[in-house]
């Protein structure tokens, strides 16, 4: 499957009033709910014929009832777990706070976590999934707590690393609040290391991103743990 390749924005799709009579009735649904994506009704009828084809090559019974809508629910299921193509960090806005930015500003030291996430693996497309704990030390602003879950999102529904989604958490909050520092931990497993490749069940992974006061201040990553650990 090339779902990647499809990225690029096609002509803008037609109104589903205008699917009447083309013989694509049947995906006027699947349409509106990838509309976002500007996946055309003919290209999605295309993704499911692709996708049946390989689902019979590998083993699927064809036209079963329970396997006849598999192709179209295999790409509504890969294209809902990477809705966050779709998503803005623009619409993450800060507030403001009363910090200037003084030796207090240790105490605000901010950490949302644990906050789970789903990706998919960019090597294989399969999942890996886990929880992140971001922190931050405010300076002239602050976000709401839900918005810091609605980035973890953003970047996480998406083909990935963890790495990436880790390093972009990051740079979302510098860019965004300015802060006197940001730390970032990931902790997931890879399917793809668990149920193929070396076949791993026991380990995971862990990757941690510090920016600003935390990059140089041991004793405030171990806080920033701390806080993390504190709810297991
Ligand atoms: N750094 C990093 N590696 C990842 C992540 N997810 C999967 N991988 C690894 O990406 C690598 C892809 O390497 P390749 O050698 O091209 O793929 P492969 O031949 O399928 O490798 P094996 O999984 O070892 O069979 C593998 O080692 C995966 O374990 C991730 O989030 N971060
Ligand atoms: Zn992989």
């Amino acid at each position: 499957m090339q779902v990647s390749d499809q990225r690029q924005p096609v002509a803008t799709p037609p109104p589903v009033a205008g699917l009447a009579g083309d013989g694509l009735e049947d995906l006027t649904e699947e349409w509106e709910a990838v509309c976002p994506r500007r996946i055309a009704p003919e290209q999605w009828q295309r993704f499911e014929g692709y996708m049946k084809e390989i689902f019979t090559a590998m083993g699927i019974p064809a036209g079963s009832p329970s396997t006849v809508d598999t192709p179209r629910r295999f790409l509504r299921a890969i294209f809902d777990a990477t809705s966050g193509y779709e998503g803005d960090e623009k619409l993450v806005t800060a507030f403001p706070t009363e910090c200037r930015g003084g030796p207090d500003c240790r105490i605000s030291q901010v950490v949302e976590g644990p906050i789970p996430f789903f990706s998919l693996c960019e090597h294989h497309s399969l999942p890996f999934f886990g929880k992140a704990y971001v922190g931050y030390i405010a300076h002239e602003h602050i976000l709401g707590l839900s918005k810091l879950t609605r980035l973890v999102r953003l970047y996480a529904r998406r083909f990935s690393v963890q790495e990436r989604i880790g390093q972009q958490l990051a740079d979302a909050l510098e860019r965004i609040l300015a802060p006197h520092g940001v730390a970032v931990h990931l902790e997931a497993v890879h399917l793809c290391t668990q149920m193929r490749g070396v076949r791993e069940i026991e380990s995971s992974s862990r990757t941690s991103y510090w920016r600003g006061n935390y990059d140089g201040d041991a004793q405030l990553r171990a806080e920033f743990f701390g806080l993390c650990s504190h709810w297991g």
